[in-house]
């Protein structure tokens, strides 16, 4: 590298006042530059074979650089300029002198969404949609499962994330979600790695079976809790009818009551006991999510929920009701939106009345019911979680720059789909309904991603897709990549136009799912 012309860089933006719209060196990527005092920090974005080459360039008194990590470096009067990577230590480096770089709470932040990049090449585009916007984006944002079938692990995903904060100068703040964390290895490993949320899915302490008790089995289950129990619960909700506001109450049966209680008290215990573990001594922004449990949450079920939290002391930052309806990935909402929008009052009254947000899960492509959701709680604020279908805008590049690679990844996907059946759940299937691969070619290929069941294949099969190996390599991993960084700006531009529908419904910019996709949807 010509470190003597990147000394002349420094110097140029040092005499731009500001203004780096006409650097001579088009390798300087502007939106990075941060010059503090004397001090200038950017990245450096060079093309070889496509595909774009990342390196930070510092340029610092000469006892300060020290802590950074150089791969070349050159003096220059009372300052040296270093070359580095885009790696952990330069990263930790530079939050020393950027605040604004690492990762905080959610907290103060009335509108936040988690975009969940599976790939590590996502958050960039994102970060240029979302500023200005108002709402903070939770960048990192990965399920344990997620981390699992990606070989990926906190740090990378942190250190993903956080490269492209700097990169793109985004100085209002993220967040880094531990997603779908269930036991306390998992929460402690995501606390450990830097997460500054830790959202705590309750699901395996739900008991969904409670749901299919009689009456009468229903009322002997409940019965057999020790006395005290059932006389404080019975004594706080039975028959009593909760007034949230003046559109919403809550009123608790016999059947709410005991349901309730037994279906939902193990999990209310365990976030009790993982906020005293894990959260209040670590002052950690807080979700509890119990979106992909069996059963519904009901208002009943939710209002139980968070009085026995706040009876605890406890007001999470968001909560995560499993909503009437199916939020499944990577498809809109199944169900009566008429209905969704009258329980939709309820959980909003009741996240109100306690003190938090709603988080609504499986965000992405539920453009049905965003203006919705925006409407009814762009008052009090909204966390929205996507659910990793950056990845599905990865495969529409695919699908454009090589049809024929798309095609047999769908053919794998579609025979191997039983691969993914223990971590999701979705409604396509092979025996019918997802299309047949040998119906596929090369002039309909970029149907698989507007088809609801095909999409719902290629969403679940990431992990198999970028782990599959024969005789010891790869069979799509390496082809993927390296189409997907040459084609970079394309992957960009199809990102910007998914997240940015959803964004638009939820700031009731637009009303209607077909006035956004008509407003972005690609047309190639
Ligand atoms: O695939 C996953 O595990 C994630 O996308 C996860 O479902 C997601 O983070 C989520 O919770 C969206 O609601």
């Amino acid at each position: 590298m010509d470190l003597q012309k990147l000394v002349s860089d420094v110097h140029e933006i040092l005499a731009a006042n500001g203004d780096y719209s006409n650097l001579s060196d088009k390798d300087i990527y502007v939106n990075s530059i941060q010059v503090d005092v004397r001090n200038v920090y950017f990245d450096l974005h060079e093309t070889v074979n496509k595909q774009t080459v990342k390196s930070l360039v510092v340029y610092e008194d000469r006892d300060d650089v020290k802590d950074f990590d150089a791969r070349e470096s050159i003096a220059d009067d009372d300052k040296t300029l270093i070359v580095g990577d885009l790696n952990e230590q330069n990263w930790h480096a530079l939050t020393k002198r950027f605040n604004w770089l690492k990762p905080t709470s959610r907290h103060g932040h009335k509108y936040t969404f988690g975009l969940g990049d599976r790939l590590g090449l996502a958050s960039n585009a994102h970060l240029r949609l979302f500023k200005g916007r108002g709402i903070m984006p939770v960048l990192a944002q990965q399920s344990i499962r997620e981390l699992l079938l990606t070989n990926r692990t906190e740090t990378d995903v942190l250190l993903d994330a956080g490269w492209a904060v700097f990169d793109e100068g985004f100085t209002t703040g993220w967040a880094d979600d531990g997603d779908h964390v269930k036991n306390p290895h998992e929460v402690d490993y995501a606390i450990k790695a830097g997460c500054t949320m830790i959202t705590l899915d309750s699901t395996e302490k739900i008991h969904n079976e409670i749901a299919d008790l009689t009456d009468d089995q229903l009322d002997a289950k409940y019965n057999a809790l020790d006395d005290d129990l059932v006389k404080y619960f019975n004594d706080t909700y039975l028959d009593k009818t909760f007034k949230i506001n003046d559109n919403a109450s809550v009123h608790f049966s016999k059947k709410d009551v005991e349901q309730s209680v037994l279906i939902f008290n193990g999990a209310v215990q365990y976030a009790i006991f993982i906020y005293h573990k894990f959260i209040k001594p670590y002052n950690l922004d807080f979700e509890i999510s119990m979106d992909e449990a069996i059963v519904p949450t009901t208002p009943a079920n939710h209002y139980f929920f968070a009085n026995e939290l706040h009876e605890a002391g406890i007001t999470p930052e968001t909560i995560a009701p499993r909503f009437y309806g199916e939020f499944q990935k990577a498809i809109d909402y199944i169900g009566d939106v008429k209905r969704f929008e009258a329980e939709f009052v309820i959980h909003e009254a009741i996240a109100e009345h306690f003190g938090y947000k709603l988080s609504i899960h499986s965000g992405s492509d539920k453009l049905s019911v965003y203006e919705i959701i925006g409407r009814l709680s762009n008052k009090h604020g909204w966390h929205v979680k996507t659910a990793g279908t950056n990845w599905l805008e990865a495969l529409r590049v695919i699908a454009h720059a090589d049809p024929k690679l798309m095609q047999e990844i769908y053919k794998f996907s579609y025979e191997n789909l039983d691969d993914v059946a223990a971590f999701y759940v979705f409604n396509a299937q092979t025996d019918g309904k997802a299309p047949k691969p040998e119906t596929i070619n090369d002039s309909n290929v970029m149907t698989l991603l507007q088809d609801d069941d095909a999409r719902q294949v290629l969403h679940t099969m990431y992990g198999s897709i970028l782990n599959y190996q024969k005789s010891y390599r790869y069979v799509f991993r390496d082809k993927f990549f390296k189409i997907l960084k040459e084609n970079q700006a394309q992957y960009d531009k199809y990102l910007i136009a998914h997240i940015a529908q959803h964004i638009d419904l939820l700031q009731g910019k637009a009303k209607t799912k077909a006035e956004v996709q008509a407003k972005y949807e690609p047309k190639d």
